[in-house]
């Protein structure tokens, strides 16, 4: 029997997967759904974020760095920092501990270009908090934060998991933006859970 017309197999389709991408951020009133009074209450806080789990930790804080290195940034990174798309830069990933866990998973970055023109202690923190040194200099400025369901496949093996909440904000020194990213882990909600 004629095979006719032909069967032709299956187009493989490949999609291109781009974490180079990265997620699109929203300013915190425009999520939709929309996070609960507690989430914005979290993803809006204006202070710093170390201080605020220090204290929700009793005072048992601590920072892990994970990885940090040049690396070429995200194009939602680039683009935050006013930088052309495939701009190399710092990245700083790490972990904030509450009371024993990891509660946040960071990712501060800043460009090459940048960093050059204004040097800035970034790849020198090791295990001190970014926090202190970005609101202990008044010169900093922060932008408004944004949010968005952090991509799973941006998280470290460990705490992979879809739809947790990340927020995002540029602090700016003259010609220099640091931007730091912060994604709340489950952890950090069941502790700020039992503190209520
Ligand atoms: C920006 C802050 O610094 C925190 C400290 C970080 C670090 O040490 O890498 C990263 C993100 C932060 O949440 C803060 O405290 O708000």
């Amino acid at each position: 029997m004629l095979d006719w017309p032909p069967r032709l197999p299956l187009p493989t389709v490949i999609v291109p997967h781009s974490v180079s991408a990265g997620p699109t951020w929203l300013a915190t009133d425009r999520l939709h759904p929309a996070p609960s009074a507690r989430e914005l209450d979290w993803l809006n806080e204006q202070g710093s974020l170390t201080r605020r789990l220090t204290a929700l930790g009793a005072g048992r804080f601590a920072v892990e760095p994970l990885c940090e290195g040049w690396q070429l940034l995200r194009d939602d990174e680039c683009a935050a920092l006013g930088a052309p798309s495939g701009s190399e830069g710092w990245a700083r990933e790490v972990y904030l501990h509450g009371a024993g866990q990891p509660w946040v998973f960071a990712r501060s970055v800043a460009t090459r270009v940048a960093l050059e023109r204004e040097p800035f202690a970034l790849a020198a923190l090791g295990n001190r908090s970014l926090g202190h040194l970005l609101f202990s200099d008044p010169a900093f400025a922060r932008e408004p934060i944004e949010a968005c369901r952090y991509p799973a496949e941006l998280l470290p093996v460990a705490v992979r998991e879809a739809g947790l909440w990340g927020r995002r904000s540029l602090f700016r020194r003259a010609g220099l933006g640091v931007l730091v990213a912060e994604v709340f882990l489950p952890a950090l909600w069941r502790a700020d859970a039992a503190r209520r």
